[in-house]
């Protein structure tokens, strides 16, 4: 076991090195081989950051005739991507705290994340072309048809926006009610699982839950997750948005992190600044900026731009612009908890040295099977807690079944990328120190719903700066009571005999902080809830959607109190979704490819073509703005 995880920890310092050298070497690459920033250039549309939402509303927009410059600060996927290695599914955690990731942290949490150093929740982030979908899990969910009445959406249109998109290659490609062999985003079934799949869905069926496809959005119960991969590789929404067209008029930049977008004094946007290795540059668009940098970007970006809550710009020395109090507030994420909260007496496929065996890479180079082609996640459950209403709520909690706990690797990279303290990993994960030799998985318990909701501020002026995260986990007791309901219903689901045939029992070990409860009290787990918080890395809300007086951006995505810059990411949403959320990001930005044609197709018709605006025209909106240009120009390179 040792030796295993000394592997895997060889392994992970090897790549991270490549990753550095290939982002070097793409840097370099891209510096003789791309065009120098043609500043002259007037682009149709503007999109900033190249993730799920960028790549899939530019890839469309360019689909539909205009002319596209999608900026991104990170790089090109490493040149051994062609290779299928950065696309491997289960090396995706080995891509966090890397180059590939912004790596961000929440402040200290007052309620939750007692066991994590400083009780500071770590939040990877991609910063790649293809952005957070290159690191995630890709587990393919949509959401429950009452989570979209908070939007305003109907059920039937959101379902047009996940069938457009799709391209469903597994089990459900005959249901054409419900989903769709055309669009362009893989979604396939895994091909690889282990015993306890099966085992979770019979113990389902045991207990009466309904098993079958959760994404017609109208049950609660069951399913095998689906994946968005490709031959058991994965594919994000760039490689299935911008490069499946090939289309001249989609002009890529990556490597460019933009500062700020430049808004005139009629609150019309011109345009960017962006930084590269050369320096500043200025980019020009004319029907306006996409900003799709993610909940954490784009309203950072707003920010920067005097975009924003008026106190909070004059505290940190921004010109206030556009006063818009929202942005950066109601900030959400799926809580979560219950890594190794059971354990199993039986050994599973999915092993570490199952993994690094040389079989497994034959596996998945020759025939897009076996344990490399794993993205971490099995099953998925949507349930009812006793707080909410079936009648009227969507559910309130998610379970998602992984064959692996923290403790996987021996303790290598994962507990690491959680910041995960060492006396509660020796403690509670690690069984080094005790002879417990059963193998721990994770019945993940996610609150779908939380009323604790954040906010995110700058910390500074500077662009380069990272922002401050508050996401106030479990700041609203409901949601730790909300949790522990959901860790009573793992506790009924591994009572099952489907799962006694594996030997699945509670970890009996108690959670470092909570000695002082009696082991499985009800006070016992509001303690644990609030040591073990996790992320499920599903930050949005920040830039919501809806009316003026509650809201960043319109219904047609558009900031408010301007013509022309538009917001399409996870931080438009007014509330999460009952899933993992790429689903939703990708079915948005689908949704605002439509809104945003439909718009200058509606002014063309009515009008004749919108003002061109010069080469000048960026120059002297920022000289009019005699600070911000003072502090894009005092930017040191
Ligand atoms: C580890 C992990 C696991 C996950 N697992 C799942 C899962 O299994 N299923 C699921 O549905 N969801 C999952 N998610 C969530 C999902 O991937 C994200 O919600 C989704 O990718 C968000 O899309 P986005 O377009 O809003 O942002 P992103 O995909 O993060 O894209 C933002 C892009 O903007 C770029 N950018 C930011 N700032 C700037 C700037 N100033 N200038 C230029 N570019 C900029 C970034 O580099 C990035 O490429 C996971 C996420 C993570 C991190």
């Amino acid at each position: 076991m040792l030796l295993l995880g000394l592997v895997f920890r060889l392994g992970a310092l090897v790549l991270s090195i490549l990753i550095s050298i290939s982002t070097w070497s793409n840097f370099i690459l891209e510096r003789f081989s791309l065009k120098r920033s043609e500043s002259n250039v007037l682009y149709d549309y503007i999109v900033v950051g190249g993730g799920s939402a960028g790549s899939t509303v530019a890839g469309r927009l360019a689909q539909n005739g205009f002319n596209i410059l999608l900026l991104e600060a990170g790089g090109p996927p490493p040149w051994w991507a062609t290779l299928g290695t950065v696309d491997i599914p289960i090396f995706g955690p080995l891509w966090q705290r890397t180059d590939l990731d912004w790596s961000y942290s929440t402040v200290s949490q007052t309620h939750s994340c007692g066991a994590f150093n400083n009780r500071v929740s770590l939040w990877p982030r991609g910063r790649v072309l293809g952005g957070s979908g290159r690191l995630n899990n890709m587990v393919y969910l949509r959401g429950h048809e009452k989570d979209w009445k908070s939007w305003e959406y109907s059920q039937a249109s959101m379902l047009h926006y996940f069938k457009k998109s799709e391209l469903q290659l597994g089990c459900y490609k005959n249901d054409s009610s419900y989903h769709n062999s055309d669009g362009w985003l893989p979604v396939s079934d895994m091909p690889m699982k282990s015993e306890l799949s099966d085992a979770v869905l019979n113990a389902a069926k045991e207990l009466g839950y309904f098993v079958g496809d959760l994404n017609t959005m109208s049950h609660a119960g069951f399913m095998e997750v689906q994946t968005n991969t490709l031959n058991g590789a994965r594919f994000s929404a760039d490689a299935a948005f911008l490069y499946a067209g090939k289309l001249p008029n989609l002009h890529v930049r990556t490597n460019s992190h933009v500062s700020q977008v430049v808004v005139d004094q009629h609150n019309e946007v011109k345009g960017v600044v962006f930084y590269n290795a050369d320096g500043q540059h200025h980019a020009e668009c004319r029907h306006g900026v996409i900003l799709s940098a993610g909940a954490i970007g784009s309203p950072k970006i707003l920010l920067q731009s005097g975009i924003g809550p008026a106190d909070h710009l004059s505290e940190i020395g921004i010109p206030v612009k556009i006063s818009s109090p929202y942005v950066g507030k109601n900030l959400q994420d799926h809580a979560s908890t219950g890594s190794d909260l059971v354990l199993l007496n039986a050994s599973l496929a999915l092993s570490l040295s199952n993994l690094v065996h040389p079989s497994s890479f034959w596996d998945y180079v020759f025939k897009g099977k076996g344990p490399l082609t794993h993205g971490g996640c099995e099953v998925t459950g949507l349930l009812y807690t006793r707080f909410s209403d079936p009648n009227e709520d969507p559910p309130d909690i998610q379970l998602l079944v992984l064959p692996a706990g923290q403790s996987f690797d021996d303790g290598s990279l994962l507990r690491h990328n959680m910041g995960l303290q060492d006396k509660v990993w020796n403690q509670y994960f690690s069984h080094k120190t005790d002879n417990y030799k059963a193998i721990g998985i994770t019945i993940l318990v996610i609150l779908l719903h939380p009323w604790s909701h954040g906010e995110l501020k700058l910390q500074s002026a500077d662009p380069f700066d990272s922002p401050l995260i508050n996401p106030k986990y479990l700041s609203d007791p409901r949601d730790v009571e909300t949790l522990v309901e959901g860790i009573y219903a793992v506790k009924k689901l591994i009572k099952t005999e489907a799962m006694a045939k594996l030997g699945a029992h509670l970890n009996p070990k108690p959670m470092p902080g909570c000695e002082t409860h009696e082991f499985d009290s009800h006070d016992y787990w509001l303690c644990y809830v609030r040591m073990l918080t996790y992320t499920v890395y599903h930050p949005a809300g920040t830039c919501r959607m809806g009316p003026e007086k509650t809201a960043v951006v319109d219904r047609s995505f558009r900031v408010h109190g301007t013509s022309n810059l538009y917001v399409v990411d996870a931080s438009v949403m007014p509330s999460l979704p009952s899933a993992n959320i790429n689903a939703a990001v990708v079915a948005l930005a689908e949704r605002a490819a439509d809104v945003l044609t439909d718009r200058v197709t509606r002014k063309r018709r009515n009008q004749n073509q919108s003002p061109q605006h010069t080469y000048f025209s960026i120059m002297e909106t920022l000289q009019q703005d005699r600070v911000c240009y003072k502090f894009v120009n005092n930017r040191k390179l």
